[in-house]
């Protein structure tokens, strides 16, 4: 960026803030609020309490002018192969547009089998949540378990757990569970409380080739013929796939009449949008899975459409920017006030990290600048009472994303949960308050002692959802997707792939083979040996 005429007016005008205080920007600018805040139903976004101007703003602007921001938004929703290093585009938006929208990849209209598809979820979700999927003996399914990692799991637990209680959702009383983990210890006991006859299981993973989910599917299959040993009729009656490799569902033995497909084109954590997302319809309902992405496209509309200072994915993008690259903040939080939003931080960080967090740029120099900030999160009452000491009075500048819905509870019968979302907001505003101005809030704070002392100056944006449904969860979702784009593109690094996590999968299959004493520890570091001769020994005395 040495040669970027916009990053050097940022380095600089960066140090021309050093000494200021949020506090004190907000002393001089009483509408700092109507400033710096944007209304957008369902949406809205107040970043007030970051520590920037009005000439910041102008000046991330010109950064994401020279970076070409409006090209490469063009390029992402034209189908152009924006993700290089596999050669293939990002097209998770398509699975949002609607069918009239007419979405080529490679020449041919992909509108149609998008939709197709769809239906066919509707189809699935509708046979099994009327009773009519039956298991081997004919019993209706009662439990359905999604077996899946990373962006095969997360956007699917995210959006059950955080729409379960949404008044426009179908109810269904099926119990659907999420099994991820490789080592067994969400399936084992969820095994021994469920019913064969009547358990479902979702194979879901794009490569159809991940150890994880093959080995609790293998699990759970050897489950069932303990209870059926007709193959076949298992497989049949208990296994639905879910995949972009049909031929690799067919080979593990799931018939086609059971998988439901998506494309090469959808990112494996941008997919919760395609059939991936199938356990959303199934647990709410196909209405409340299209209110989805429905949500989801507004703010793809939003992105493209909107001039830049209305348009949220573009602010919230070069907000990150300037916090990590010119205020120096390498640590990002993620705050729901809403503990149905209990999977959002987990969610964004497999969005955040894994699509940003690179050193190499897309022609393959490295950075010489920070890129994606370490993103983590809690819900944030409960965290108040873990990790907010820190955030209030430790070492490390932190910015925060604060999360709240306006509305909560306002057809319950039972006031008292309408005052206990109204403590919830309140905590969510004292705490970004006290964040942002410190001990300043106080009318006095000259004689308190030094460990009662708040320095403040954490900067940190507020989204409110009007209400968290699923139109406002697939904004929210979609905003933070495009949000990782705008960072990309102003540090020219491809946020589509992640090569970062491919050798580790392989190191571990030569590693099991070394545990299975089918490989010789010759080469291999004194750690690694030692530890595996360790493990060795142990099973070998328990044997
Ligand atoms: O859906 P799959 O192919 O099983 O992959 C699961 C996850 O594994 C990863 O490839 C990382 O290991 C993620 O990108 C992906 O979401």
């Amino acid at each position: 960026m040495q040669d970027s005429p916009s990053w050097s007016a940022l380095l600089e005008h960066a140090d021309q803030l050093a000494s200021s205080h949020i506090y004190s920007l907000f002393e001089q600018d009483q509408a700092r609020f109507e400033k710096f805040h944007v209304s957008s139903s369902p949406i809205l976004f107040d970043y007030s309490k970051q520590l920037l101007t009005e000439q910041t703003v102008e000046l991330l602007f010109k950064l994401a002018e020279e970076k070409k921001l409006p090209e490469r938004i063009a390029a992402l929703f034209s189908g152009a192969h924006v993700n290089t290093s596999e050669d293939r585009p990002a097209m998770h938006w398509a699975l949002r547009s609607p069918a009239t929208d007419h979405t080529f990849y490679n020449g041919d209209d992909i509108s149609q089998p998008v939709a197709a598809e769809l239906d066919k979820i509707a189809g699935f979700a509708e046979i099994i949540r009327s009773g009519q999927w039956r298991g081997f003996s004919g019993y209706a399914i009662t439990d359905v378990v999604n077996i899946g990692v990373g962006g095969s799991d997360l956007g699917p637990m995210m959006s059950c757990m955080a729409l379960e209680d949404c008044i426009d959702v179908e109810p269904t009383p099926l119990r659907i569970h999420f099994v991820s983990s490789m080592d067994g210890t969400q399936l084992s006991p969820l095994l021994d409380k469920l019913n064969p006859h009547t358990t479902l299981f979702i194979l879901s993973s794009k490569s159809f080739t991940t150890i994880d989910t093959l080995s609790n599917a293998a699990t759970a299959l050897n489950w069932l013929n303990q209870a059926c040993s007709e193959k076949e009729k298992v497989l049949s009656s208990h296994f639905i796939g879910i995949s972009a490799q049909q031929d690799k569902m067919s080979a593990w033995g799931i018939p086609e009449s059971n998988q439901l497909y998506f494309w090469d084109w959808v990112g494996g954590r941008y997919s919760m949008w395609s059939s991936i997302g199938f356990p959303i319809a199934l647990k709410l309902g196909i209405r409340a899975f299209r209110q989805l992405l429905a949500g989801a496209h507004c703010m793809d509309k939003q992105f493209q459409n909107t001039p830049w200072k209305q348009n949220l994915p573009v602010l919230l993008g070069l907000i990150g920017v300037w916090n990590s690259n010119f205020q120096k903040i390498n640590t990002h939080a993620i705050l729901p006030y809403d503990g149905r939003l209990k999977y959002l931080p987990t969610y964004l960080s497999q969005l955040e990290m894994e699509s940003n967090g690179k050193s190499v740029t897309r022609a393959g120099q490295s950075v010489a600048f920070k890129t994606c900030p370490i993103l983590w999160g809690e819900v944030g009452p409960n965290a108040q009472h873990a990790f907010y000491q820190l955030l209030h009075q430790g070492t490390e500048r932190v910015s925060c994303d604060f999360i709240a819905p306006a509305m909560r509870y306002h057809e319950h019968t039972n006031p008292s949960l309408t005052q206990q979302h109204e403590l919830a907001l309140a905590n969510c505003f004292a705490q970004s308050r006290l964040l942002a101005l410190g001990e300043r809030v106080l009318p006095d704070s000259s004689s308190l002692p030094s460990y009662k002392r708040y320095p403040g100056n954490q900067p940190s944006s507020t989204i409110i959802l009007d209400e968290l449904t699923p139109f406002s969860l697939g904004a929210l979702i979609a905003l933070y997707e495009h949000k990782v784009f705008v960072q990309s593109v102003i540090w020219d690094i491809n946020p589509f792939d992640q090569w970062g996590v491919e050798l580790g999968k392989k190191l571990a299959s030569d590693t099991l083979e070394l545990l299975q004493g089918h490989r010789s520890l010759e080469g291999y570091d004194p750690s690694t040996s030692g530890l595996v001769a360790h493990i060795v020994n142990a099973w070998k005395q328990n044997s």
